[in-house]
């Protein structure tokens, strides 16, 4: 099937042919791998992490963990699922790691994927219909099928605070903190941010900590986790009954791709009793319950919104103690930052809880802004000059859009994938863009990337990949490529649905609007997994 290796193109010469190069050693990129090479494809990862695992080799910053519960965070392959079971219903980093070790040592991965390799350029060439892959070894690779499984977050983002290199202490981004982690106990330590990154390390590191001094800009609208320790005995009786099978199939049918979904009701359809008795029962069942599981117009409707924001000031409210940390925090409902879930809320265990601690101060940035870093730290608007040992960076992404367009990619007409999307993001169903022909992208743009839960959702895509590769195989097609139209469609969609929600008016990630001359644009697709409708949607053009 690939041709002959050694092909030379604008003077460079491929050093190996593959039918599909992969980027990525995530759960996306690994499902890929194991598939398409089992139906005998000759395939590689590549991937510029030294371990396995995708954003949990990066994102090892103190308490990291998962949003979503067991078993959602896993493959939904059975050989893997029967023999493994988690410790705790929202899985640390470290266990995420030693999963990822499970599942390579079961599906043999290792072998076909080279870490520590990043790509930097790929371009297409139309006479052999085949990418030149560029590698950071210098490498370029031959491919018939370029398929980029990035993650929505490989592209960190640090906001260009005035003279951050007068800073002399230890710094880093969280998504890069160091794999053998800072000694952090009885330091000086500031956080900036409050995302969800932020969240995790502000009520790890607070009680460990000598002084620890937060600077947000937004409250995060964190809602309780409710994790509690997994019993494997349960857990195995549970995959007996074909509980685990049970969720796997329904996970695929759901909004996020959880194993709850929006109910059925709209929030006019109970009384204001009744309503609360639904909250409480929600934010009782923990995790991602209240913003996911809740009424179905919770997300379109202003006035439904705010008894729901209510609720949730009402209850966080009551765990802080100071005054002045009560509004910064969680203010109340004429004075809430954003209309409630139209930013990603993060999940806490103690995070409110580690404010009343006499050495967790916070600063609330739009009213005392950064002035600049200084040699020993940081110096507010206000005058105040702030000393610190360790400044931890929870800034975020250039998320979904970022870790694709910082790869220079071209396509047929030479025009790059960055330079394409500069003004907007123009794709076919979120996985593939016109005139970059066999190229596909998954858990990125216009698909419900942020909005679902991953593995579920890498799966679904996946499959669509993996049959279209296949598809094209078979029946002898040297290109798949999305249609001009076919995009321009999908992207209206994406757009019109985005614009009938609350989403929109809020500034957040979703919306590209955390990075500075970034296109406000619905970056994911807010009709969630059912809607995306894949089984039947390959209105794609062969050649
Ligand atoms: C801190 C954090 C917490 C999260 N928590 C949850 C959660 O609780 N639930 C949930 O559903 N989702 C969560 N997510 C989203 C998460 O990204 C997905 O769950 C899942 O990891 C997606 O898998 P993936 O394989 O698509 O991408 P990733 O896991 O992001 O893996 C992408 C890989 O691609 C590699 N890569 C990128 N660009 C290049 C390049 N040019 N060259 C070589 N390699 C490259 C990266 O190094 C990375 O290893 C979280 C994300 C972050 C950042």
């Amino acid at each position: 099937m690939s041709p002959a290796a050694k092909v030379k193109d604008n003077g460079i010469a491929a050093t190996r042919s593959l039918d599909v190069l992969i980027v990525g050693a995530g759960f996306g990129g690994l499902y890929q791998l194991h598939y398409l090479r089992k139906m005998g494809y000759k395939c590689k990862v590549v991937d510029n992490a030294g371990e396995l695992g995708g954003i949990w080799y990066w994102n090892c910053y103190p308490g990291a963990r998962v949003d979503s519960d067991i078993p959602l965070y896993e493959y939904s392959i059975e050989d893997l699922y029967k023999d493994w079971t988690w410790s705790e219903r929202f899985p640390s980093w470290p266990e995420l790691r030693r999963y990822f070790t499970y599942v390579d040592k079961k599906l043999d991965l290792s072998k076909d994927v080279e870490l520590n390799t990043g790509v930097k350029a790929a371009d297409f060439d139309i006479k052999r219909s085949r990418w030149n892959i560029h590698l950071s070894s210098g490498e370029v690779v031959d491919a018939k099928y370029f398929v980029l499984c990035t993650g929505f977050a490989a592209k960190i983002h640090i906001p260009d605070f005035k003279g951050m290199d007068n800073y002399k202490g230890i710094m880093h981004h969280t998504a890069k903190y160091p794999q053998d982690g800072i000694d952090l106990k009885g330091k000086k330590v500031c956080v900036i941010g409050t995302g969800a990154s932020g969240v995790q390390t502000i009520q790890e590191v607070g009680p460990e900590v000598g002084h620890l001094t937060v600077l947000q800009r937004t409250p995060n609208l964190c809602l309780p986790m409710n994790q509690h320790k997994i019993d494997p005995a349960v857990e195995q009786r549970l995959k007996k009954e074909g509980d685990y099978e049970r969720i796997f199939k329904y996970r695929r049918e759901t909004f996020s791709g959880f194993d709850f979904d929006f109910s059925e009701k709209n929030g006019d359809d109970d009384t204001a009793e009744q309503k609360r008795e639904f909250y409480k029962k929600l934010w009782a069942g923990g995790g991602f319950r209240f913003w996911l599981n809740t009424y179905k117009d919770l997300l379109f409707d202003k006035k439904v919104n705010d008894t729901a924001y209510e609720f949730w000031a009402e209850k966080t409210r009551a765990r802080i103690n100071d005054p002045k940390k009560k509004d910064i925090l969680a203010p109340v409902l004429d004075k809430q930052p954003h209309t409630f879930g139209t930013k990603r809320p993060s999940l806490e265990q103690r995070y409110y809880e580690v404010y009343n601690q006499n050495n967790v101060n916070i600063i609330a940035l739009k009213e005392n802004p950064i002035d600049t870093f200084t040699e020993k730290g940081i110096k507010m608007k206000e005058g105040q000059e702030l000393e610190f040992d360790v400044i931890i960076l929870a800034t975020g992404f250039d998320s979904v859009t970022g870790g694709l367009v910082q790869i220079d990619i071209k396509g047929t007409d030479v025009v790059t994938l960055a330079d394409k999307w500069s003004k907007g993001t123009w794709t076919y169903l979120g996985m593939a863009t016109a005139n970059f022909p066999n190229m596909f992208f998954l858990y990125g743009p216009h698909g419900p990337t942020a909005f679902a839960n991953g593995p579920t959702l890498v799966e679904l895509q996946g499959d669509w990949i993996i049959d279209a590769i296949d598809y094209c195989e078979k029946n002898g097609k040297k290109t798949i490529d999305a249609t001009t139209q076919s995009e321009a469609g999908w992207t209206k969609h994406v757009a019109e649905l985005t614009d009938i929600t609350l989403f929109p008016g809020t500034d957040s990630w979703y919306m590209g609007a955390n990075i500075p001359g970034k296109p406000r644009e619905a970056l994911n697709y807010a009709g969630g997994i059912p809607r995306l409708g894949l089984d039947g949607r390959m209105k794609v053009m062969f050649r």
